[in-house]
């Protein structure tokens, strides 16, 4: 698939702390997913790739357009829409006033345009019928949605999403899915989660940061294979497990190194995203 987005060599220091180290990745079209523990580099390098914030080293461009000239960076910008883990809504605003004045900050000049984009990416996150309502009286994931509608505004061709689904409820993860996916179309989305659900459902390609490094990237099948033989069922917790819980039947479910003779279970994304996690060599699949 033709790259949308290239980064190369990003690296972005705090003081001691290396934030990013050596990161190179290629996006394309549709939803990819970003894991990855706490403090792992996730909201560095979508806060670097939406320009927010320059990194040491390295390069990238987005939809073509480089980010290291003055005018490149602003077509970067009108090519982005960004939804930050905490976004900075005024909770006085009503959605559409909130909406409204992204689309402003968007340079949505025309003010009937405007309000026609407005409206429209509301119809499309589902929040016409509370448009008028102030941000403070609505839900996490009405509030949530908000701020999936200011990222769609101008229908940028890049999406990043930072933990979209943090706090949401079951049924509002469901329906936000439904909303990322549907981005997802014709379109680059760069999602950090903590939910391996997340990227099980709606991602085609999946990227695992550990300390600042890129660990592996690839679909969410490949993820999953890195667990192939390696998950299994046990009456008590097995000393080759590198994870191991009781499971609700009273049985153990283990991940690592298992026995012979194991009763071998079918692994999960997140089995593989354990293993790849815990010192498992780094790996790049096609
Ligand atoms: N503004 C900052 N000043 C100093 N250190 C920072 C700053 N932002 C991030 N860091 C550090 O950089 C590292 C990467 O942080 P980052 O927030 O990118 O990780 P993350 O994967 O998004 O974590 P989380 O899942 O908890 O959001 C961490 O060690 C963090 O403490």
């Amino acid at each position: 698939m033709t790259p949308t987005v290239s980064a190369s060599g990003l690296t972005l220091r705090y003081g001691g702390t290396v934030a990013l180290d050596d990161v190179s990745l290629r996006l394309s079209e549709g939803v990819t997913g970003l894991l990855g523990p706490n403090g792992a580099g996730k909201t560095t390098l979508l806060r670097v790739l939406a320009t927010a914030v320059p990194a040491d080293r390295g390069a990238f461009t987005v939809l073509g357009h480089d980010p290291g000239t003055t005018s490149g960076r602003l077509d970067v910008r009108r090519a982005l829409g960004y939804l930050p883990q905490t976004p900075a809504f005024h909770p006085d605003f009503s959605a559409f006033e909130f909406v409204d004045y992204v689309a402003i900050l968007k340079e949505l000049t025309d003010r009937s345009a405007r309000h026609r984009e407005v409206r429209r990416v509301l119809e499309a996150v589902d929040l016409s019928d509370v448009r008028g309502k102030r941000i403070k009286r609505l839900s996490g994931g009405m509030r949530q949605r908000v701020g999936l509608a200011a990222a769609l505004v101008g229908d940028p061709g890049f999406l990043v999403l930072d933990e979209p689904t943090v706090g949401l409820d079951p049924e509002q993860r469901m329906r936000f899915r439904e909303l990322i996916a549907e981005s997802g179309v014709g379109r680059t989305v760069l999602l950090s989660t903590h939910q391996t659900e997340d990227v099980a459902m709606l991602c085609h390609r999946v990227i695992v940061m550990v300390r600042g490094s890129i660990r592996f990237e690839g679909t969410p099948a490949e993820l999953t294979a890195r667990a192939a033989g390696r998950v299994w069922s046990s009456t008590a917790r097995d000393p080759g497990a590198r994870a191991g819980w009781r499971t609700g039947t009273g049985s153990f479910r283990n991940v690592g190194d298992p026995p012979k003779g194991a009763d071998l279970l079918e692994p999960t994304l997140e089995d593989g995203y354990l293993l790849t996690l815990d010192g498992e060599p780094a790996e790049v699949a096609a």
